[in-house]
């Protein structure tokens, strides 16, 4: 990037907002930064006194013209907004509206105003698990795999990414080719993570216990929120240099973080936080946790006239947790250069510290 603007829809989300402070503090380049998003968050006041100029806009990825107002000028575009559902609080109409209409207004704002580089947040979940419950064990992006979906939120995912990456090579405005590229990251954890605040709140209603559900042997992959922003960084800044290499690829967003179940890599931050995991083995068996999800789920549509009733627990997530599915690749590495910036003791102790923080902020 020479002096350049960049926009980042979504950048007040759990990943936007790391994505948004790795910018400023590691792009020397950058003049502008334009944040986009449903909802702004007061800690974007505090941004404004640096020498980039931070531009907070108010905005919905499904109204094209918003979208493109607020991209127009900018040279790259890092599109972090999404709707992360996957516990049946959105209607799938509303997931694939934000999910693939809002990634194609994002790509038509680039092409209409001349944006020439789109980076764009996909996920794990876009090659599964699949339906049928099939391990993924330490793949890589070449890594044969039946990816098939019936749940929106991957289904919306899997189809934006497509559209990112047939966009590739499209011409923007001023006749340059639009350069395109999809991360997809793993389970991201560290500072801001909703779902792990969710769990260490319930392990103190618990009286410090939780209650293992899941086998031990069930790995599940999981990156450094820290390390998937930088990523980001970097792909924004590379995508000039190595546009006909990077042009039109996805990359998985992998860190040192080690294969472990879900549970126990939780139990990382939980554990040093006070709570502990109660067996070495589910405690229910498995074919009463089916039964419960699927209760759970009959549960929601009975109750969905009256109330929004959506618990961790349904058959969709129980399917992720305990499918393995874990990440090894060096694709990152040998494109653009990537090495993770945060080491695994690092990103420990930042989250570790961050879960602490929660604890005292709500007594
Ligand atoms: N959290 C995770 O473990 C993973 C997340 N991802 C992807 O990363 C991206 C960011 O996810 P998170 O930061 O976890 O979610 P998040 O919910 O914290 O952030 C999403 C942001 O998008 C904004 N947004 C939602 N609908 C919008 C709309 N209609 N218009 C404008 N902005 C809108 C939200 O206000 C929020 O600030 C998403 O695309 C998600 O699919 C991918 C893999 C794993
Ligand atoms: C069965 C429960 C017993 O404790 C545990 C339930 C945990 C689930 C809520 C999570 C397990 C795996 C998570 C998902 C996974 O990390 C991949 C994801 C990628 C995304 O792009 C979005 C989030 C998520 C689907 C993530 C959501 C929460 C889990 C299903």
């Amino acid at each position: 990037m020479g002096q350049v603007a960049a926009g980042n829809p979504g950048g007040c989300g759990f990943l936007g907002e790391h994505v948004v402070r790795m910018l400023l503090q590691r792009e020397p380049r950058l003049c502008e930064l334009r944040i986009f998003d449903l909802h702004l968050g007061p800690w974007l006041d505090e941004l404004k006194t640096g020498p980039v100029r931070v531009t907070a806009i108010q905005g919905d990825v499904t109204q094209a013209h918003e979208v493109a107002a607020a991209v127009a000028g900018t040279h790259v575009v890092i599109h972090t907004a999404g709707l992360v559902d996957v516990f049946g609080k959105a209607s799938p109409e509303t997931i694939h509206e934000v999910n693939v209409q809002g990634t194609q207004n994002v790509i038509e704002a680039c092409v209409q105003t001349g944006t020439q580089f789109l980076v764009y947040t996909s996920s794990m979940e876009v090659v599964g698990p699949n339906v049928k419950g099939h391990p993924f064990y330490r793949g890589n992006e070449d890594t044969p795999y039946e990816a098939v979906h019936r749940h929106p939120y991957p289904c919306s995912k899997a189809l934006a990414e497509r559209l990112v990456l047939e966009a590739n090579g499209r011409k923007v405005r001023g006749g340059l080719p639009l350069v395109t590229c999809a991360l997809r990251p793993t389970g991201i954890y560290g500072e801001g993570h909703q779902i792990m605040r969710d769990f260490y709140h319930q392990g103190l209603r618990l009286g410090g216990r939780l209650f293992r559900a899941i086998p031990a042997s069930v790995e599940h992959g999981r990156v450094y929120v820290g390390n998937v922003a930088w990523m980001h960084v970097l792909v924004a800044r590379e995508l000039e240099q190595r546009a006909a290499l990077m042009g039109g690829q996805v990359y998985f967003c992998y860190d040192k973080s080690p294969y472990k179940s879900y549970e126990d890599f939780n139990m990382e931050f939980l554990r040093p936080c006070g709570l502990r995991l109660v067996g070495t083995r589910p405690l229910l068996p498995y074919w009463l946790l089916v039964f419960l999800a699927a209760l759970n789920a009959l549960l929601q549509w009975l109750l969905r006239p009256l109330l929004l009733y959506a618990p961790l627990l349904n058959p969709y997530t129980l399917a992720v947790a305990n499918t393995t599915f874990t990440v090894s690749t060096n694709k990152a590495q040998r494109h653009f250069g990537y090495e993770p910036l945060f080491s695994w003791e690092d990103s420990r102790t930042r989250t570790i510290r961050w879960v602490q923080g929660v604890e005292s902020s709500s007594q």
